[in-house]
């Protein structure tokens, strides 16, 4: 670290925000012997814990228990009665351990991790200023996460919309919700509060979850329309109002005007790199954190950047994967070992760029890794992609009667390997690991013929898939 290397240090690494990249950076860095404290403005375990995914998917997962049982003859006619939302906002709760971080505390008590409470800013090379105390250390990575980005509507703010904090933390059941943004937490939050008996309407400016395969799309908004959702698409609101009795009005582009008792903006996140004291190190605040395979920020040689806060992949798992990487590079640089950084090596998040997989936890579930077929074009790669209905498989339609859902792989038949995967359908993220699993490890489409799925399972598209494509010759 230029001009620190004889002060004496406080830690050998300070970690910035503690959600799952944060704590699973420290974590592998103190697994190798490197003294770690984090320092946490909120809860520990971050967004994800508490506002985002655990909640999310709690909220989600009676509605789809029931349709599951009403798509089997049999099963269909033991589902009486209605959803009790109540319930489900109780499981939610629980998911969150009533938005307290204690469990995660003794965690990182048992890790050997120090937590520092407090809101953390660098001051200057290796330095975090927490409150009125000042902490060295010879490494330090942000791990700060993202916040919400919000559109320039006039009236939105003071209509105080829901984000998706209050979505997931809601203590009641809205009788009516607009949710503005057709992204993931758009549509996952559309179907989550239309299950628990709310009047959803569902705005999007362009169609539902734009960087995904055309037919994600197209299916996902026939579902949420089947749920009872109104799905209007390629509509944009004009104006916000909310009513002394605290009514909201949205205004669209053509007139038309929607009320509802509660309006819900999820239109996308950015990373939150705001008052971290980027300027004291010579770092434009407002600019990206640009980071390298181990997710070393650019232009320094002890500072780095994991998970949402450096844009890779804003995601739960792909932050995990990161923060693996760094905190074992970390560890690895402070004991002057080796660093394995090239594609694929042990301190690289290469899968970044080519196999990050993501599952919309939507009815039906949207599952997808790698690269969409227009994407692997833009690449410049030689590319064939092949489709099938995922209804047409026995496993499948055991699963639910009349089971409707879609499949895509796309090849780039230069070097005979898979570059992305899509499935749409009921149950079909447990698909995805396999599509995962042949993407990074490369696995020739020659050689994926011998991985026979088990009949009757819905893994069998894959069969279906390869026959599309065709034996090789
Ligand atoms: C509604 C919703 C649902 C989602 N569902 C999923 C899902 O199902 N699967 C999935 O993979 N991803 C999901 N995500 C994305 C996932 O939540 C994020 O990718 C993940 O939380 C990022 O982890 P992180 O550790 O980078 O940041 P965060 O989880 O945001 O944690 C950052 C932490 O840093 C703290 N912090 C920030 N600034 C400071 C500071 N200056 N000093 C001290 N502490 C600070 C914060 O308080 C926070 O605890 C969802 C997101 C949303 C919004
Ligand atoms: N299951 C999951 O893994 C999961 C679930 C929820 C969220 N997330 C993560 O959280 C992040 C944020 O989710 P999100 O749904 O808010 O973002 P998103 O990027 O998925 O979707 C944002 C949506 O808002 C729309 N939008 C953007 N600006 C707008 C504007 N000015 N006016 C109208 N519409 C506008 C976009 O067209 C898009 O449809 C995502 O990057 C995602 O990775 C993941």
């Amino acid at each position: 670290m230029t001009g620190t290397e004889e002060r004496e240090f406080d830690y050998d690494l300070i970690v910035v925000g503690a959600g799952p990249a944060g704590e699973n950076v420290a974590d592998y860095a103190a697994k190798r012997g490197v003294r770690a404290a984090i320092v946490e403005s909120e809860l520990v375990g971050g967004e994800c814990s508490y506002w985002a995914c655990m909640p999310s998917k709690a909220l989600l997962r009676s509605g789809h228990a029931i349709q599951a049982a009403r798509r089997v003859a049999g099963a269909r006619e033991a589902v009486e009665g209605t959803i009790d939302a109540s319930a489900v906002l109780a499981r939610r709760s629980s998911f969150t351990s009533q938005w307290k971080d204690d469990g995660q505390v003794s965690w990182l008590d048992s890790a050997g991790i120090d937590l520092i409470r407090g809101h953390g800013r660098l001051s200057g090379p290796g330095e975090i200023q927490v409150g009125d105390r000042a902490y060295s250390a010879r490494a330090v990575a942000l791990a700060t996460g993202s916040v919400p980005t919000l559109p320039k509507v006039p009236g939105l703010a003071a209509a105080e919309p829901w984000g998706t904090r209050e979505a997931t933390a809601a203590g009641h059941v809205p009788p009516r919700l607009i949710v503005i943004g057709g992204g993931v937490a758009g549509t996952e939050l559309a179907l989550a509060f239309a299950s628990l008996g709310s009047r959803v309407t569902l705005l999007s400016r362009a169609g539902l979850l734009s960087h995904e395969e055309p037919f994600v799309g197209e299916h996902l908004a026939a579902a949420l329309t089947g749920e009872g959702v109104d799905v209007r698409l390629g509509v944009t609101p004009a104006r916000i109002d909310r009513d002394a009795d605290r009514i909201v009005s949205v205004v669209l582009a053509d007139g038309t005007t929607l009320r509802a008792e509660e309006l819900l903006v999820s239109t996308g996140r950015r990373p939150n790199t705001g008052d971290l004291g980027l300027e004291t190190i010579g770092l434009d605040p407002a600019a990206e954190l640009r980071v390298d395979e181990t997710m070393l920020v650019d232009g320094t040689d002890w500072l780095y950047a994991v998970g949402d806060v450096n844009g890779r992949a804003l995601l739960t798992h792909q932050g995990k994967y990161q923060a693996r990487a760094a905190g074992e590079a970390i560890a690895a640089r402070l004991h002057g070992s080796p660093v394995s950084a090239g594609p694929w090596g042990r301190h690289a998040a290469s899968a970044d760029h080519l196999a990050v997989p993501h599952v919309v936890f939507t009815d039906p579930e949207i599952a997808s890794v790698g690269l969409t077929e227009s994407r692997a074009r833009d690449r410049g790669l030689n590319i064939r992609a092949v489709e099938y209905d995922l209804g047409q498989v026995a496993g499948a339609q055991l699963h639910a009667d009349g089971y409707t859902g879609h499949a895509k792989l796309v090849v780039d038949e230069d070097r005979g390997v898979i570059v992305g995967a899509t499935f749409v359908g009921q149950d079909v993220a447990e698909l995805l690991h396999a599509a995962t699993i042949a993407i990074v490890g490369e696995v020739t489409i020659d050689r994926l013929w011998h991985a026979v799925p088990a009949y009757p399972t819905i893994s069998e598209i894959w069969l279906r898939l390869l026959e599309t494509y065709g034996r090789p010759a």
